[in-house]
């Protein structure tokens, strides 16, 4: 089967305004029909097995075991849970669609990161470059195939440059973490739900019933979503013209959204589209969240392929 993008674009770009991102969604479509072959989801994987414990001797996604990073994962919960308005993802996403701050390589990037710190993850406190590598290495084992899946996994959580100064330094509550949608209720499956308390959206009679702004079926591209790496990272992805099949931006833009993918709350605000591209991401969590490990990659050994994929579906330089 084969979609074509011209199409994808023109789909999203109606929804300028509406929780989608804005007006320059569709620089593909100045490429004319590109036809790109739809990724099939494969029938099952091999390979890989997900661990049962974590590096901290917890199973993963303990977020009340008490541990080392517990006190600190959850001080982190109750910011973001306070400050993440509706308004306050409108605004980020007009002022972050701009994409004036930097101009640089999809590898730049991933160099980058690794000066930023993850205050959100009781799973992980290594140097972000690493999680990248045994992501997107640990799909490519078991996805040989697919090397469009191998390359959103490496670049699935750049947009955690936000922190850094050069691009606002957002505070942690705005770039990392799992994320939930804004202008309807808060689902009782967002972790730490009880700090919503203090969000003033909790007590607007616009934005807590269960659909809120929204209808039915909208498509989750018309959501607002909580303001983070995910989004930023899909606004960058595809004003930059990326030839990434849906199913990647759909990864890169909802990977955290776990009262979804992992509780399948919210489902009622899916299209078919977002439908179909949720079965790839659920194949991809599994390596998202089950690679985190102390487990080393060799960086140099395997950066020619990534290279060699970046160049395949990127622009050399990109704006962010
Ligand atoms: O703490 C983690 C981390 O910030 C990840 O990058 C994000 O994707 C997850 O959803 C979150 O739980
Ligand atoms: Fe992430
Ligand atoms: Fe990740």
């Amino acid at each position: 089967m084969t979609i074509l993008l011209e199409q994808v674009a023109m789909d999203e770009g109606r929804k300028v305004g509406e929780g989608g991102d804005g007006s320059s969604a569709n620089l593909v479509l100045d490429a004319g029909f590109v036809v790109v072959p739809e990724p099939k989801v494969p029938v099952s994987s091999s390979g890989f097995v997900a661990p049962e414990i974590n590096a901290f001797g917890h199973a993963f996604r303990s977020y009340d075991a008490e541990s080392e990073r517990q006190k600190g994962v959850e001080n982190f919960y109750r910011l973001n849970h306070i400050h993440q308005t509706y308004d306050f993802v409108k605004k980020m996403r007009e002022e972050y669609s701009k994409l004036d701050k930097m101009e640089m390589s999809i590898w730049e990037c991933c160099e980058l990161l690794n000066e930023v710190v993850d205050e959100s993850d009781p799973d992980l406190d290594e140097p972000q470059i690493e999680h990248l590598l045994q992501t997107a290495e640990a799909v490519r084992k078991d996805y040989p195939d697919e090397d469009w899946l191998h390359l959103t996994a490496l670049i699935h959580d750049l947009g955690k440059v936000l922190s850094l100064p050069a691009f606002g330094g957002l505070p942690q509550w705005a770039v990392v973490g799992d994320t939930h949608p804004l202008g309807c209720a808060f689902d009782e499956s967002i972790v730490h739900h009880k700090y919503f308390i203090d969000n003033p959206d909790y007590h607007n009679p616009a934005y807590n019933t269960k659909n809120g702004v929204y209808e039915e079926a909208c498509g989750l591209n018309n959501v607002m979503v909580s303001w983070g790496h995910d989004d930023y990272m899909y606004l960058v992805a595809k004003k930059n013209g990326t030839m990434l099949p849906s199913a990647g931006l759909f990864i890169i833009r909802y990977h955290s959204f776990y009262p979804l993918h992992r509780c399948g709350a919210y489902a009622h605000l899916m299209d078919d589209e977002d439908k179909a591209n949720l079965k790839w991401l659920h194949i991809f969590n599994k390596y998202d969240l089950y690679s985190k490990s102390k487990v080393r990659i060799d960086i140099e050994k395997v950066k020619p392929y990534y290279l060699s994929l970046i160049q395949k579906y990127f622009p050399e330089k990109l704006k962010w």
